[in-house]
């Protein structure tokens, strides 16, 4: 049983009741953390949406989601119990007349509580209709209260840096930034959290953590799946805007930030943005020394045929969107000046895998003969996010025997073999720090804007420029030649085996 701490009664709005975010991740995560005790005594949570559910067939959707997408679903009694604080509001968030009915569930619930309760807005709805949503929440008296209400805004925040900044300001009409949560799945995940814990519990890390001793960085977050058939979404998202701008920009921050003096959510922020701030501008001229895009190709992935890209439902025959993109980022500070950050990003890759991995410069002098160091690799610290979870330390060692060969070998941290694997899943985590109203793990506006403005420069070459040779890899493959060569320029390769797997 997981560590929570009692919450405040809680009233939870789910704008986008009946669609995919909520049946396979929302609701799950909601359960399981009723499972883990860790919803207050009173709560309730109603899901918004235009479809129609008559009788029960509300709650028989969601326990169909949680059928196949829970990590638990072995109780059938505790569902009957967490399903009656679920209720569903059919309305079409354009008409405001309809907003009136979310005050009145407000009051109702106060009543029924004996209490405010704490009210959260969550918006699971595609991007453009929710300056309509905040607009007329907005207008409600419950929204006026910044203690207690707090709006949850999904990714994509904003499509690129203007309007994402008109989300920002249209956002802090309504809301002070407190009540903002931005969310960003992968800021979530124990793995990613845990990067904090290495780097800033340990005091072995910090004097080797910087550009004396570290070579490169490299950031792979591959998939193995397509699109999906969110090919209508992908289209004006592509991998930079989907995955980089994002997720990967945080996973670099964590690597690349300064130690912070506590765990406030603005210090931990601050830190963050720091990094962001510092991260080099590529000029528009200089964007094809530091970016490489691709576009998956029709062919076979792990034994079976699959459509290239232009094939997908919702995708136009001739699109130029990338599924996959590659950066080399610089840090432009004393702690990082000269280290690159590689990072990539891909739809039909070899493997799921989400992995960072900090290679360290050589030994200064190497005293062992030549062929002693026939096998000798510089040391490496991979710190696998997804779906293996683990840290592992590569160093040198003596093979056994009357010569001295040396080899690499493994210090390996291992999720699985050290806890119980009950790891709760990134949307609990968040969707607790929410209820708790903790922002530590949600991004900030400032953040997401300094996020826009570093990849704006390579989404305006790439929209002006079209590529002449998309689709230009296959499925199951790390990615199309120019990612290849955009590391390999600097003499370094992609790091495409999970460390067990030695390379
Ligand atoms: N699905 C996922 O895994 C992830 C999704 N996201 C983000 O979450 C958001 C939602 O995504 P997803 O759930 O996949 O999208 P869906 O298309 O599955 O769901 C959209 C929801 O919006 C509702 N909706 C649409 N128009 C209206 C309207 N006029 N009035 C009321 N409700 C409306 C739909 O219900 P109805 O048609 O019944 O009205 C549906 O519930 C997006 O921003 C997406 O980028 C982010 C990360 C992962
Ligand atoms: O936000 C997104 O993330 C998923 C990948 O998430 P993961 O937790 O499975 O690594 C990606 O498939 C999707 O395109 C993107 O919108």
């Amino acid at each position: 049983m997981l560590d929570y701490k009692k919450i405040s009664p809680m009233l939870i709005f789910i704008f986008g009741g009946s669609g995919d975010l909520n049946y396979r991740k929302l609701n799950p995560a909601l359960f399981n953390l009723f499972m883990d005790k860790a919803m207050p005594d009173n709560f309730s949570i109603v899901g918004i949406a235009r479809s129609e559910y008559p009788g029960n067939e509300y709650e028989k959707h969601l326990k169909e989601g949680i059928d196949n997408f829970s990590r638990r679903k072995d109780s059938h009694e505790e569902w009957k119990n967490f399903s009656k604080h679920i209720t569903y509001l059919p309305m079409d968030v354009n008409n405001e007349k309809e907003y009136a009915k979310i005050s009145k569930i407000a009051k109702d619930t106060e009543t029924k509580f004996g209490v405010h309760p704490n009210i959260i807005f969550y918006m699971a709805v595609a991007p453009q209709l929710v300056p309509t949503i905040v607009k007329n929440l907005g207008t409600l008296e419950i929204c006026h209260d910044t203690k207690c209400t707090r709006i949850v805004i999904e990714k994509p925040f904003g499509h690129d840096l203007e309007s994402a900044k008109e989300m920002n300001k249209m956002l802090a009409k309504f809301f002070t930034e407190e009540q903002i949560f931005r969310i960003d799945h992968y800021l979530g995940k124990e793995t990613v959290q845990n990067i904090l814990a290495l780097r800033f519990a340990n005091a072995l890390f910090e004097p080797i953590w910087n550009r004396n001793y570290i070579d490169h960085v490299q950031i792979t977050a591959s998939e193995t799946v397509g699109v999906e058939g969110r090919g209508g979404y992908y289209e004006n998202s592509g991998a930079l805007r989907d995955m980089i701008q994002n997720h990967i920009l945080q996973l670099l921050c964590m690597i690349g930030m300064e130690a912070p003096v506590s765990f406030d959510a603005n210090e931990i922020r601050n830190k963050k943005v720091d990094v962001l701030n510092a991260l080099r501008r590529i000029s528009k001229d200089e964007v094809q020394n530091y970016a490489a895009r691709g576009q998956y190709s029709g062919g076979w992935m792990q034994g079976e045929k699959v459509a290239g890209y232009r094939e997908e439902k919702g995708v136009a025959p001739e699109s130029n969107t990338e599924t996959f993109a590659a950066v080399k980022f610089f840090i432009d500070n004393w702690r990082w000046q000269g280290v690159p950050f590689y990072v990539r990003t891909g739809k039909h890759l070899h493997e799921k895998t989400t992995v960072l991995t900090i290679q360290f410069k050589p030994a200064p002098a190497y005293a062992f003969p030549k062929e002693a160091a026939e096998t000798w690799r510089p040391n490496r610290l991979t710190i696998s996010i997804a779906p293996e979870m683990d840290i592992c330390l590569r160093f040198q060692a003596k093979r056994p025997g009357q010569t001295m060969i040396l080899s690499p070998v493994d210090m390996v941290f291992n999720y699985q073999d050290e806890y119980d694997g009950e790891e709760p899943e990134a949307y609990e985590t968040l969707l607790y720090d929410v209820m708790e109203g903790d922002a530590t793990l949600f991004m900030r506006a400032d953040q997401v804007e300094a996020a826009w403005e570093v990849v704006m420069p390579i989404i305006d070459v790439w929209h002006a420029r079209k590529p002449i040779d998309f689709p230009n890899y296959s499925p199951d493959s790390w990615g199309p030649e120019d990612a290849e060569a955009l590391i390999a320029r600097d003499g370094h390769n992609w790091i495409n085996m999970a460390p067990k797997r030695k390379d």
